[in-house]
């Protein structure tokens, strides 16, 4: 780590205020990414991972709020606490879209119907390098090329209708990469596509990575995507980072028992899937009332009574990097 970080998000907390009530759909959240790596965040529906990267990228939804903490963005010529800038303000637009780029689960919904990809990647470069409109098309049907697209001087003038999943989210990551960003946070990318074009595409994004040097924030609920594409892995549960660590620390040696559910949730081949996440017993608890103590406790199979749900479990290191925050390490 040191000098390599990307960004620092420190204490991080990001609440909804509901009629309902208080969502905290991020509670509490640190962790760096390094310069050129992969970052996987894993977990279940409704973790908070999303929010996460929303917060980052400062586009959270009516009544999500950055209540606390910091998101330092390291650039050569100094750093950026992105916390502290206008959600609406010009810094952030100039660093959205330019160095923290963005691709999502549906690129039906991130790509406007009514314009062709052409216009909507040309639009983007347009917006972040001084070139002309012409130089924008060469620019775009070069990026087509780059990420698989066959025939881009004809596909630039697609409607996105007109292209499969696959082909669409190849236009959406060629749109993200067409200012050369450091940093690309990928929500679930391939979640929507057919499982062989998602290969396809998660070896598009670790290519492009590598011949570009960015890092990426890959966002997914599947562990055989994060053993696949991560350098470093952060496992989330209800808001909190539960474990994080190297990858292979994550796989070959996993502490928290919410981990280790997660990994035996990893389809095996031959063997029938009934649910995402069959191995792990009951419900993500109701947002409104998390559980006391420990969140993982009413699901947890070494639950301790009298200490899981009454206090937080600290985060113990338990070798250089490789953190978890339960009390069968330590903190009773
Ligand atoms: N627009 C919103 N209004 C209110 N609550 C929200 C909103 N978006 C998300 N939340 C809440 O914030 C929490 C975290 O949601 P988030 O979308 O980050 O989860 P996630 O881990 O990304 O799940 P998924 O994989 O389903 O997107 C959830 O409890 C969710 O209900």
């Amino acid at each position: 780590m040191g000098d390599n970080v990307l960004l620092e998000v420190k204490n991080l907390r990001t609440y909804f205020f509901l009629d309902e009530g208080v969502v905290k759909a991020v509670d509490g959240v640190n962790f760096k990414i390094e310069k050129g790596k992969t970052f996987g965040v894993v977990g279940e529906s409704g973790c908070g991972k999303s929010i996460t990267a929303q917060s980052i990228l400062r586009i959270l939804p009516p009544r999500g709020e950055i209540v606390e903490g910091e998101i330092i963005f390291y650039r050569d010529d100094g750093s950026v606490d992105l916390v502290k800038l206008d959600p609406k303000g010009q810094e952030i637009r100039d660093i959205r879209g330019k160095e923290v780029a963005m691709v999502f689960q549906e690129p039906m919904t991130a790509l406007a119907p009514v314009y062709t990809i052409g216009d909507q990647i040309i639009e983007a470069i347009l917006l972040h390098q001084n070139v002309t409109k012409e130089q924008a098309r060469k620019i775009a049907i070069d990026l087509l090329g780059r990420v698989g697209i066959p025939k881009p001087e004809e596909r630039v003038d697609a409607y996105p209708f007109e292209l499969s999943g696959g082909m669409r989210q190849r236009a959406m990551i060629a749109m993200a990469i067409s200012s050369n960003p450091s940093l690309l946070i990928a929500d679930e990318p391939t979640t929507a596509l057919d499982v062989t074009i998602q290969a396809q595409i998660l070896d598009l994004i670790k290519n492009l990575q590598k011949e570009m040097g960015m890092a990426t924030m890959l966002i997914t609920h599947n562990m055989g995507v994060i053993a696949e594409m991560a350098d470093d892995v952060a496992v989330m549960y209800l808001g909190k980072i539960v474990e994080s660590g190297p990858v292979n620390e994550i796989f070959y040696n996993p502490k928290h028992p919410y981990t280790v559910a997660l990994l035996k949730s990893i389809p095996k081949v031959g063997k029938k899937v009934k649910g995402r996440l069959e191995s792990i017993e009951g419900m993500v608890p109701d947002p409104y009332n998390l559980p006391t103590g420990c969140r993982f406790h009413p699901r947890c199979p070494s639950y301790v009574e009298g200490t899981c749900d009454k206090a937080e479990p600290p985060e113990i290191e338990i070798t250089t990097g490789h953190k978890v925050s339960c009390f069968l390490y330590g903190g009773r």
